[in-house]
């Protein structure tokens, strides 16, 4: 066994030294509750495991294909230095502004009555040079046993790391499952009626995509959840698809929902493209494999983009009627605590 992982960590070492050295893409990813990381590169031909990245907006679809993806357990994860590009990019609102954007999405809900909800966010830049990453990853694998661990690597774009809390979908022997997550608190505070309205939106949604492709669809919940610093509100969906060969267009179709874009979903993306004042890339869309057997994505949400002198934070919250612009300016703040108190 000992021999085994000792021989599997050189093979590890060896494909990241190679991927780094050549200037190759690649993802570490580490499964909720587990003790293992992933490493996966983009061979040249197509094969049948998958790990795929999406935009929010769906523009952009990075595929990995890699037949031989090698893991270590996360505290072998040897020490690396990445290639990241300088920024010279402000893309961080000031607060007086992100105010003002809140209030108008609030009289946006107000004045139309159609539209039930818009999920809105942000940048927040750190000076911070230098960033550890496989000590960050393994301290975000540490503090954060339930989410999607996860590090892309990318010469021109940066490095994205993220630990996120929410799955988008997931599927094996055509059972299907997924949770409706939105509603933020602090630990110490009460929920109100406005978190349970804006995660209901999300449920409605969603039992609603499942309902076209399955017979019957199981919602249980929502419960409160702990995701770190605060938090959510999160119901079970269940469902048995009818079609697995349906399985992309389901994912699709789900792909944002309300817990990142809002209801109705084209509205509220309109709004978003039109108001936010930055482009959202890869915050807020999806990522996961696909390994022939089961899928399983989850929405790219606490992540960071990591550049050479600085790191930006992707921050939103669900705005409802009755949201109140300072709260969620302190929600958004609360929330850039999961990557940005853990960075090494
Ligand atoms: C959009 C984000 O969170 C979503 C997921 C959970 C709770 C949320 C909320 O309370 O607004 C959001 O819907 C984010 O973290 O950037």
């Amino acid at each position: 066994m000992q021999l085994y992982q000792k021989e599997m960590l050189n093979i590890f070492i060896e494909k990241l030294e190679r991927l780094i050295s050549q200037n190759k893409p690649f993802i570490l990813f580490r499964k909720p509750n587990s003790e293992v990381v992933e490493l996966w590169e983009n061979k040249e031909t197509k094969t049948e495991r998958k790990f795929i990245c999406n935009s929010f907006d769906n523009s952009q679809l990075i595929e990995f294909n890699d037949d031989n993806v090698i893991e270590i357990p996360v505290s072998d994860l040897p020490f690396f230095k990445l290639d990241l590009p300088v920024s010279s990019q402000k893309e961080a609102i000031e607060y007086d502004d992100y105010i003002n954007l809140i209030q108008k999405t609030v009289d946006e809900l107000k004045s139309n009555s159609l539209t039930k909800k818009i999920v809105i966010s942000r940048v927040k830049e750190l000076e911070k040079e230098d960033v550890n990453l496989s000590e960050t990853f393994k301290s975000l694998h540490e503090y954060y046993p339930n989410a999607y661990v996860y590090l892309r690597y990318d010469l021109e774009e940066g490095s994205w790391i993220g630990a996120s809390p929410e799955l988008l979908f997931k599927e094996k022997n055509q059972l299907i499952q997924t949770v409706s997550l939105a509603g933020t608190k602090a630990k110490e505070d009460d929920w109100t009626e406005k978190e349970y309205h804006e995660q209901q939106v999300v449920t409605d949604y969603i039992s609603s995509i499942f309902e076209s492709y399955s017979e019957y669809v199981d919602v249980e919940g929502p419960f409160s959840v702990n995701a770190g610093f605060f938090e959510h509100l999160k119901s079970f969906i269940t469902a048995q698809i009818k079609d697995k060969s349906k399985i992309k267009d389901l994912l699709f179709d789900l792909h944002p929902t309300p817990a990142v874009c809002g209801m109705p979903k084209n509205d509220a993306k309109n709004f978003i493209v039109e108001n936010e004042g930055y482009y959202r890339s890869f915050y807020a869309g999806f990522m996961g494999y696909d390994n022939g057997e089961e899928s399983e994505y989850f929405v790219n949400l606490r992540c960071a983009k990591i550049f050479s002198n600085k790191v930006n934070l992707y921050v939103g919250g669900g705005i409802m009627p009755d949201s109140v612009p300072e709260n969620e300016w302190r929600e958004t703040e609360m929330k850039s605590k999961t990557i940005g108190e853990l960075l090494v």
